[in-house]
């Protein structure tokens, strides 16, 4: 008898998820050369559609990623056609893509300059940019003029109640272009990945710059 071979039925776009794969290790793996991933923290994710996403394995080298620390999960954080176990924090990468459909990358470090500008401005629960020209740098923003706020959001295990307080503001209506979680680091995201490292990087100067002037007026 003449059986037809078997058909993969994956509900995501597989030459999708692979191409995801690359970007995301490739990125991954230049944040890391910046020392802003160390000792196995840090997680990114990609979009695939309108309810999957591809996003790092949990406890991986984020400096040496392949293709097998790359997983699908969909926007309930379920795994999908996988045993591997996604990244501890992947309700916050589907929380912004359930929120925001125009999102197609999501990023999560933890720099020196991220984590000790959460703790500095956990008190005031955001970091207020003033009159920085990089705040150019985020979609929306065209002139130094502008109030750029990054809210700094307590830290817990718990992830289900970090995603309420993140739904909390913005259901407020209060603008969320990224986010710092307190002592811990800083979540960005954009339209595709180079939207999301402009953001992430333009995050990290303006922190440096922040912290900077409180030095010099120390
Ligand atoms: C060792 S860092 C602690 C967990 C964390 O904050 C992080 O970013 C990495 O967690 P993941 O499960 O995504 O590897
Ligand atoms: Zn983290």
């Amino acid at each position: 008898m003449n059986r037809s071979p078997a058909i993969e039925t994956l509900p995501y776009d597989k030459s999708l998820l692979a191409a995801h794969a690359q970007t995301i290790a490739d990125n991954a793996r230049e944040l890391a050369a910046l020392g802003w991933t160390p000792a196995t923290s840090s997680n990114f994710s990609m979009r695939l559609d309108d309810r999957h996403a591809a996003v790092t394995v949990s406890g991986r080298d984020k400096g040496r990623l392949g293709a097998d620390d790359i997983m699908v999960v969909d926007f309930d954080n379920r795994p999908v056609a996988t045993e591997a176990r996604p990244s501890a924090e992947t309700a916050l990468h589907t929380q912004i893509y359930r929120r925001f459909p125009t999102v197609g990358a999501v990023l999560h470090t933890h720099s020196r300059v991220q984590s000790v500008a959460s703790r500095l401005f956990a008190g005031a629960g955001k970091v207020r940019f003033e009159g920085w020209e990089l705040q150019k740098a985020i979609s929306g923003y065209s002139t130094h003029e502008s109030v750029l706020d990054l809210p700094v959001f307590p830290n817990t295990q718990d992830m289900a109640e970090l995603v309420a307080r993140i739904d909390a503001w913005l259901d407020a209506g209060k603008p969320l272009h990224g986010y710092l979680i307190d002592g811990h680091g800083i979540y960005a995201w954009g339209i595709d990945m180079a939207e999301a490292r402009r953001h992430l990087e333009a995050f990290e100067f303006l922190l440096n710059c922040e912290l900077d002037l409180r030095r010099l007026h120390a």
